[in-house]
């Protein structure tokens, strides 16, 4: 099989311990990411950046995350790609960013463009215009709005998204909003699969993409021999929310 380079836009190349990765911030400052500049929030129409980091890889999927403000889409892109928490203070995301990670899948070299953006209301209209080109998407929940998020999904995404719901926080029964039993109720009523994870711990972020990422290439590839089920893949491997993975 041949291998394409993936080329990370500059979002990719921030640094998470500065405290402030790229996509976060009061908006003030331009930023580039794939054919988009932002700049205050506003989304113009650019160049691709261009980054002399370079990996590898067999197929490549677009996945975004979506969910109510605050939380916990940054953070959980954050853990997943550098494998850090940010602490501190909450600074919500403006407008949209992303960043790529490639996954070795049964020895297929899987990338994810993985599309972070911004629960606020304000800039739901910027949010609308990445979902035709996802082939993933994950959702994080609050509270009942999930309901909102998924009509959302289904009127702007391609049919046949693979979805994953995701109730993150959950380390901290302070911090946490939904109770397991509703998460895992919601997205039985949707048909998705669901998982508790943890920004903070790592808890179940690794197996949240890479559950998506491998249901992806399984599609694509559509090798009869190879049977996969995401949610008996998500059910198997789930870790609880008193455990440590990370
Ligand atoms: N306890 C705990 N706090 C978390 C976790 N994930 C994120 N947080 C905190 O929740 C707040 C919001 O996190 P973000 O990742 O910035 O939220 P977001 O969903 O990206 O928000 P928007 O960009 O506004 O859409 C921050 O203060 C984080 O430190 C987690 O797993 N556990
Ligand atoms: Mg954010």
């Amino acid at each position: 099989m041949s291998r394409k380079k993936t080329v990370k836009g500059k979002a990719a190349s921030s640094s998470p311990s500065a405290g402030s990765p790229s996509g976060k911030g009061a908006g003030k400052a331009a930023r580039s990411s794939p054919g988009i500049v932002q700049m205050n929030g506003v989304v113009h129409p650019s160049r691709p950046s261009i980054s002399n980091s370079s990996e590898f890889y067999d197929i490549a999927f677009k996945v975004m995350l979506v969910g109510d403000s605050g939380v916990g889409k940054t953070c959980l892109l954050v853990r997943f790609k550098d494998g850090a928490f940010l602490a501190g203070s909450f600074i919500s995301t403006v407008g949209i960013d992303f960043r790529n990670k490639v996954l070795s899948i049964d020895g297929v070299k899987v990338k994810l463009q993985i599309w972070d953006t911004a629960g606020q209301e304000r800039f739901r209209s910027v949010t609308h215009a990445y979902y035709r080109d996802a082939h993933g998407e994950t959702l994080q929940h609050t509270c009942l709005y999930q309901h909102a998020w998924l009509t959302e999904i289904h009127e702007y995404a391609q049919q046949d998204v693979v979805l994953m719901l995701l109730g993150n926080k959950a380390d901290s029964t302070h911090d946490r909003v939904v109770k397991r039993e509703d998460g895992e109720r919601l997205a039985k009523e949707f048909g998705v699969p669901f998982m508790e994870t943890s920004a903070r711990s790592g808890l179940n972020v690794e197996l949240a993409f890479t559950a998506v990422a491998k249901e992806l290439k399984h599609r694509s590839m559509k090798d009869p021999n190879e049977k996969f089920k995401l949610q008996e893949y998500v059910n198997k491997e789930m870790k609880g929310a008193g455990c440590c993975r990370t």
